[in-house]
């Protein structure tokens, strides 16, 4: 029976508060189950800080879980467990890649702060739970004080053998419920029991963890009394048995996909639960008022709160408030663009007095803003990005920048602090962001010491509907979306400085007539911090070239997928895109589209009599086909350099060794296609200097890529049908995704991957996002699978179960996480995003 049975049920709960009987298992009278932290107050900034960003990753339900299987081993019975980190004494040897993300996320959260990791969960917890409400919500206030210590051996207030889990019973009743948490403390009352169970308001089960699956909301990361208005329909949902790794399972789900433990479901089944379920379906505010200190006591669960030290606090998030103006006036010393008396953006740059830079970023743009603190140039610079959302509120998120994806940050630097109520009348996206005084472990820069650039970003693309009010939802944001960037560069001064010169801007351009389109790009090169523009009159293919040493030569390409997005580098999916030879991957380039009309847009192909100079001295070819960018401008507009490559052995003579063949006068563009072994490369000239590219060095923000541009796009879907044909015929191969080279998988491969776990009635659209969206990065790096469902429109509960299978396969072959099945040893930290 229930392991919970042999303990009584106290009819009556006292109302009253009473200090927790302290009395331990007597198995190690050695351990001492308190410490004195010496964590100053700094110190707990810089971990709540680390803790808000996590939540707004998307792991704050995982971090209250944390805290709550930390506290709920204690029992008043006999004085065993307690919050002291049983759980991970031997995580050094423990195959249980759950246990060890849970450490992962805590020991990233203590950073090299001295305290426990007991403290550190029960902090992580209540920092969540006092902090997942929607902007305007007075949260749960769930406070905390450390001075837990760790257990370091087994002995050390051991966990009770008849500890399982705490209730977990596909039978649950309202009187096995309160025996459970009877075991906690005899004076839990009805109410704190309801209140504290209205935490499944967040989060999922997930079936590797739990074997359960689902969320209990539509909207697991924001913290809401819908748990209970939910159980009020306790009418509309079934049971469902979900099979994991043969194990069967019974929970309950209703049609949306949202599910109920039973014990969630016994919270209906008896008159006093129901009551509380009621009160707090119609008043979130006294839910709030209520889990605040039911969970304050749970973390305290055992501890003598005199031996505990000071609170701590869970809420505030910077120790100096920025000061934003709150009219429709500027704040004094913001930096506006394209000039203060025509503000399409503005960031005003403070110090937080604490080695602290807080930036405040307003736009006029009604799409998403963006900031990132980067060496020179936004590849692997830190980027926050703040939307709004569906209720006009604005959301942000942190993100880093890899190559062209803009992808989830657990470790990034930024803290948020939204300014909904704070902005000037004309901004639409207003927040700030504080960077922190830490170490960048991508860029290795500092908050406010950086020797790089700042980077803005606008563009009116909101995040893909049906995303813009989760804060995962802008991670299908790319750089590409990028209506204009702006460039504050400094290698002397720190950016706090306000001094900086603003280096560069790229502006988009559309070059057309009927049946053409021009695609334009800016390409940001990291040594130079220039914007370096090729175009071409027809959409195809265009490429660009910069370097200056064999290590740093680096092409860059692009094309235009279905929707009208550039893709770069080895797009081997396109037949018309030869893939280049580019020896780094992870080159310094960024690739910018650039998608309006504009005067800076017609002045590269007007550049083009100097460009035909300067490549015809490079490929002194009779034809005259293969210079670079004369292609751009000549009437046929097909024989652009990459096209040539494998068109004629002649021509790629020319442009591959270029020594011999007298057209190596430029190193910077002979170098570009040819791989290391070839290039005798000796630059000579300022990269500025290079006729064959327009440096743009003025500021100014020109609208977006018109909607009829776009459509166009759209509408091109050749391209399209033939891979999705490719998908479906890969639909029917056995043996995908070769498990031993994940980083070779192709993405046609991917998608039908992906369709075949779980989304065959969306293949098609699950095909075009893999595609367009580089999916096969997301699917691995997803904070949360849910989000990914939703991105992918699965929606179906069945349909769902097998996707997130599915996927997590995907992740176990790309090497993500190691299967746990059986005797398999997990040999490396699973990564933050798995959470
Ligand atoms: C009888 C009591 C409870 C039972 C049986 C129970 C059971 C569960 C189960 C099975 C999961 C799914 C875990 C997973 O698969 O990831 C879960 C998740 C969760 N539980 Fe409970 N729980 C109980 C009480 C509580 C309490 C009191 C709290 C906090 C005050 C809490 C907070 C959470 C949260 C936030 C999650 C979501 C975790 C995530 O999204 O990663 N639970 N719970």
């Amino acid at each position: 029976g229930c392991p919970y049975a042999r303990r009584e049920v106290t009819g009556t709960h006292g109302q009253q508060r009473q200090l927790h009987q302290v009395r331990r298992a007597a198995a190690n009278a050695s351990f001492n189950p308190y410490y004195s932290p010496s964590a100053s107050a700094e110190d707990w900034d810089s971990m709540r800080s680390r803790v808000l960003n996590l939540i707004n990753l998307g792991n704050g339900p995982r971090l209250i879980r944390i805290a709550w299987d930390n506290a709920k081993t204690w029992d008043a019975a006999d004085g065993s467990g307690g919050s002291h980190a049983q759980t991970y004494i031997g995580i050094t040897t423990t195959t249980d890649i759950n246990i060890r993300a849970d450490y992962a996320l805590l020991t990233a959260i203590r950073g090299s702060v001295n305290v426990s990791l007991s403290d550190t969960a029960a902090f992580a917890g209540a920092v969540s739970a006092s902090n997942s409400c929607l902007s305007g919500v007075t949260c749960a206030n769930v406070t905390f004080r450390p001075g837990r210590a760790d257990a370091t051996t087994a002995s050390d207030a051991p966990i009770s053998s008849s500890f399982s889990e705490f209730f977990d019973a596909g039978s649950a009743k309202p009187a096995d419920l309160r025996a459970s948490f009877s075991r906690l403390s005899q004076n839990l009352t009805d109410r704190e029991i309801v209140a504290l169970m209205g935490a499944h308001n967040l989060g999922d089960c997930h079936l590797p963890i739990s074997g359960y699956a689902g969320p209990w909301t539509l909207t697991p990361l924001a913290f809401e009394n819908t748990f209970f208005r939910l159980l009020q329909n306790n009418a509309t949902y079934v049971t469902q048995n979900v099979t994991y790794n043969d194990s069967v399972k019974t929970q309950y789900i209703d049609t949306e996909g949202r599910m109920m433990l039973f014990v969630d479901m016994a919270l209906t089944h008896d008159d006093s639960l129901l009551n509380w379920v009621n009160y707090y379906a119609s008043n979130e505010n006294s839910f709030f008022a209520d889990f605040g200190p039911a969970f304050s006591n749970i973390l305290e669960l055992g501890l003598d709160p005199t031996k505990l030290s000071d609170y701590v606090s869970t809420t505030s998030t910077v120790s100096t408030p920025p000061v934003v103006a709150q009219s429709s006036t500027l704040p004094a010393g913001a930096i506006c663009y394209p000039a203060d008396s025509t503000p399409i953006y503005c960031v005003l740059t403070v110090s937080d007095g604490n080695n602290n830079t807080v930036y405040t970023v307003h736009s006029v743009k009604a799409g998403w803003a963006a900031l990132g603190v980067g060496s020179n140039s936004m590849a692997n610079g830190d980027v926050i990005i703040g939307w709004k959302n569906s209720t006009g509120g604005v959301w942000t998120n942190t993100f880093t920048t890899i190559q062209h994806a803009i992808s989830v940050n657990p470790q990034s630097p930024w803290q948020q602090i939204p300014l909904t109520d704070k902005a000037p009348s004309w901004a639409n996206i207003s927040f700030s962001a504080v960077h922190l005084n830490t170490i960048d472990s991508n860029s290795g820069l500092i908050g406010n010491d950086i020797n790089g650039a700042i980077t803005f970003a606008v563009s009116s693309y909101a995040p893909i509907s049906g995303n813009i009010d989760k804060l995962f939802g802008v991670t299908s944001f790319f750089q590409h979306d990028i209506s204009g960037i702006l460039v504050k560069s400094n290698s002397s001064s720190p950016v706090t400085s306000n001094s900086t010169s603003t280096v560069g801007i790229a502006v988009g351009a559309t070059i057309g007539g009927v049946g053409l389109v021009a695609i334009i790009f800016a390409i940001f090169f990291r040594k130079q911090i220039s914007q370096y523009w090729a175009g071409r009159k027809q959409k195809n293919l265009v490429a660009a070239a910069v370097g200056e040493s064999i290590g740093e030569n680096q092409a860059i390409y692009g094309t235009f997928n279905p929707i009208g997005r550039l893709s770069t580098f080895n797009d081997s999916t396109n037949a018309a895109a030869p893939v280049l030879p580019v020896t780094n991957q992870y080159s310094h380039y960024q690739l910018f589209e650039i998608s309006t009309a504009s005067a800076n847009g017609r002045a590269v192909v007007s550049h083009s009599t100097q460009q035909q100079q300067q490549t015809s001295s490079m490929t002194p070819s009779s034809s005259g086909r293969d210079a670079l960018l004369s292609t751009i401008s000549s009437p046929s507009g097909r024989n652009a350099l990459l096209s040539t490559i494998p068109s004629s052995s002649a021509r790629d003579a020319d442009l591959l060794t270029p020594n011999t063949a007298g057209n190596n006068n430029h190193p910077r563009f002979s170098t570009a296609v040819m791989s290391a072994t070839t290039i005798v490369a000796t630059p000579t000239a300022d990269i500025k200097q290079n006729p064959l590219f327009e440096v743009v060095e003025q500021h100014s923000l020109l609208p977006n890529r018109s909607e009829k541009i776009n459509q166009e796009y759209v509408n091109d879907i050749v391209e399209f049908q033939q891979y999705f044909a490719a998908v479906q015929a890969l639909m029917g191969e056995e043996n995908l995704l070769d498990e031993s080279n994940a980083a070779q998988w192709n993405i046609a491969e991917v998608a039908a991957w992906v369709i075949k776990n779980g989304g065959e009635s969306n293949a098609e659209r699950i095909s075009r996002l893999i595609k367009n969206e580089r999916i096969t990065g997301a699917v691995l790096m997803v904070t949360r699978i849910s989000d990914l469902c939703s991105l992918l429109g699965i929606h179906a509960y069945g349909d769902r179960v097998l996707f997130e299978a599915g996927i997590t396969k995907l992740r176990n072959r790309a090497g993500v996480i190691e299967s746990v099945t059986g005797q398999t040893h997990v040999s490396e930290e699973p990564p933050l995003y798995l959470a």
